[in-house]
């Protein structure tokens, strides 16, 4: 990728000595004419010449318009010239998750069903969650006038992720426990009342879920990818994405599948455990804390149709401590993105497979990106404030505090330009 040139031209004097950037007394600095301009006076409008821009200039974010972002850069720079690296942005959909592609697939059968005689009528639509599903559900009830109940683990989602089925108007409760026993009480509470439950050990979701799968083979025209990395939790997306490449190999559209790569957090990680054990010895736990809030989960539902998925492609499963996690989302974000938490953990499982040689430099490889990074504001601004215990931070960028005159500001960018200069 080119850089695009620029028509910049310097408003310093050549002569002056570079200045020595300090936070107390600011450089004498001479303006430029260009730049003397704070009248409004037309004649000191300084010229600008656009400049030509050919392919070579344009940075290619997305293929035409599909969600599919090269990651060119980050590939080439960070992950030893990987040159055919791809994120699947799944998070840019309408409540910011790829739980949308399910959750309208439900909720139309829901709407359906409602309206067909039931022995037993579906008063309401429920789902525990971790922050997204609970959004996606509210949304697209209220779309549709169906009430909504969500069962949130209390201070464990993102306060983005709170407002969301709040603003929908669904019915919220907050449990002072997390999300597996969310999970346990919603199972108990939907064989009880006429509450339909939403979580995707319901096939319908995963029947949305799956086009994810279809439209990544349709975006490449139909070559498959080498590698597909996904973030698990409750383990219902890893599924999904196999039944959607699965169903496209038996209708003969492509010759084979992709290997998938579940990633999960190593501090919620019953996954990898049961898959080091060489799927011998499958424990659920208690899920400790981690950035990646949406797969803070220790006994996933979706277990079973996970190993299946895995078995049936050759695939992995590894596991990122939160500092992997969160240094590789502040990497994808220096590179063009603005990822979530969760993409971290499967893009550090990226740099893993790529370091231990598993990965190759030439593999096709798509990473799924779940939701959107505006969701999970907090991490990247205590990340980018070091203000994370314990951790480095190492591509930290904090905001400079410059005092409001020229002579500062000047100080400073010069400062900065010489650094990025060198
Ligand atoms: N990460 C999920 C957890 C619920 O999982 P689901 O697969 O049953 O939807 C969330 O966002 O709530």
């Amino acid at each position: 990728m080119a850089t695009p040139t620029s028509a910049t031209r310097s408003t310093r004097s050549s002569t002056a000595p570079p200045p020595a950037a300090s936070s107390t007394s600011a450089t004498t600095w001479t303006r430029s004419r260009a730049s003397r301009a704070p009248t409004g006076a037309t004649s000191s409008t300084p010229e600008f010449v656009l400049p030509e821009i050919d392919s070579d200039h344009i940075v290619s974010l997305f293929e035409g318009n599909s969600n599919l972002f090269w990651a060119e850069r980050l590939g080439r720079e960070h992950l030893g010239g990987m040159n055919d690296l791809w994120v699947k942005q799944c998070g840019i959909s309408h409540t910011g998750s790829f739980k949308d592609l399910g959750m309208t697939a439900l909720v139309s059968q829901v709407n359906r069903l409602r309206r067909a005689p039931l022995s037993r009528p579906i008063n309401g639509v429920g789902c525990a969650s971790t922050g997204d599903t609970s959004a996606a559900l509210s949304a697209y009830c209220a779309a549709a006038g169906i009430p909504a109940i969500v069962f949130l683990p209390a201070d464990r989602i993102s306060l983005q992720q709170l407002i969301q089925p709040i603003a929908n108007g669904a019915t919220v409760l907050s449990l002072d426990t997390d999300f597996d026993g969310c999970m346990r009480l919603i199972r108990e509470v939907t064989a009880e009342l006429p509450i339909y439950l939403a979580n995707s050990l319901n096939s319908l979701r995963l029947e949305g879920q799956k086009t994810a799968a279809i439209e990544i083979l349709q975006q490449f025209n139909w070559q498959v990818p080498d590698w597909v990395i996904i973030p698990g939790g409750n383990l219902g997306n890893i599924y999904a994405f196999y039944k959607g490449f699965e169903m496209c190999r038996a209708l003969g559209l492509v010759d084979r599948v992709p290997r998938l790569v579940c990633a999960q957090a190593a501090n919620a990680n019953p996954l990898y455990r049961y898959y080091k054990s060489g799927w011998t010895d499958f424990q659920s736990l208690v899920a400790g804390t981690t950035f990646a809030s949406a797969i803070q989960i220790g006994d996933p539902v979706s277990i079973d149709r996970a190993v299946v998925a895995l078995k049936a492609t050759d695939g992995i499963v590894e596991e990122a401590t939160e500092e992997e996690l969160m240094d590789a989302t502040a990497l994808a974000d220096l590179t063009g993105m603005f990822a979530c938490p969760h993409t971290g953990v499967a893009l550090a499982a990226l740099f893993k497979l790529r370091d231990q040689g598993i990965i190759g430099t030439n593999d096709r490889t798509v990473v799924v990106s779940t939701a959107h990074g505006l969701k999970f504001t907090q991490s990247k601004i205590d990340y980018h404030d070091k203000n994370i215990k314990d951790m480095l931070c190492q591509y930290a960028n904090p905001p400079i505090s410059v005092k409001p005159d020229f002579g500062s500001v000047m100080d400073v960018l010069q400062k900065k330009l010489n650094v990025l200069g060198s």
